[in-house]
């Protein structure tokens, strides 16, 4: 069985288009399977407005890093670059509800000082987020993602989330958060992990 957690990308481009009425039917029967009647009004335009944001809460199945990390600079700096609560919504894929918190997502340029846009760290984090997802595997691919592109010389990604799943239905916890971590490269050198995780941390 091919481990979860490092579940190769698919390639977007073999992702078929959203099926917008294959959606609605979908939802459709689920509101039939619970005992609703779809017909009623409340409920007449409710599959189409449900496609409508599935379609939005999965754009990230039809996107690749690539298409988000494109601006890129040589600015010359080569010390570390940290953007810190990032908003996330991603969606559990066991139960299909959301999990909610924030990534923290810094890197090392390499010598050449090859850095990103600031808002293309976020960007990348809805690439994976925006699909269904486990909180390990979200944090993994935006680390590898980096690696690949900016050939950094080291990563961090850290996501704190707090999944519906366990909130609002099974074991109900309100309040308990998950904290998931990817280090790359030099970030896993004690002093640098220790440097990152302390900016991580600072609060005013
Ligand atoms: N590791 C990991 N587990 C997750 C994530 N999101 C949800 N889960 C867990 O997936 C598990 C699925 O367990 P199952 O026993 O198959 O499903 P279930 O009967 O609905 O489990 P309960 O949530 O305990 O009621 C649960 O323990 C969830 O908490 C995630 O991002 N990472
Ligand atoms: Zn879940």
């Amino acid at each position: 069985m091919t481990d979860p957690i490092s579940l190769p990308q698919r390639d977007p481009d073999e992702v078929p288009a959203f099926d917008h009425a294959r959606a609605e039917a979908a939802v459709r029967e689920l509101l039939l399977a619970i005992g609703e009647d779809p017909g009623r009004e409340g409920l007449h335009e409710t599959p189409a407005r449900v496609a409508r944001a599935w379609a939005e809460l999965t754009t990230g199945l039809r996107q690749t890093p690539e298409d988000v990390l494109t601006t890129t600079f040589d600015l010359g700096h080569d010390e570390m670059v940290l953007v810190r609560d990032i908003e996330l919504w991603s969606m559990c894929e066991h139960h299909l509800v959301p999990f909610t918190g924030v990534a923290h997502v810094g890197y090392i340029p390499a010598a050449s000082g090859k850095i990103t846009g600031l808002s293309k760290l976020a960007r990348l984090v809805d690439v994976y987020a925006k699909r269904p997802q486990v909180q390990e595997r979200l944090t993994t691919q935006v680390a590898d993602a980096l690696m690949e592109i900016l050939e950094p010389r080291g990563v961090i990604v850290v996501i704190e989330a707090e999944h519906l799943c366990m909130t609002m239905r099974g074991v109900r916890k309100a309040g308990a958060r998950t904290i998931t971590s990817a280090m790359r490269g030099m970030m896993r050198e004690p002093a640098t992990r220790a440097e990152a995780l302390a900016l991580i941390h600072q609060r005013p």
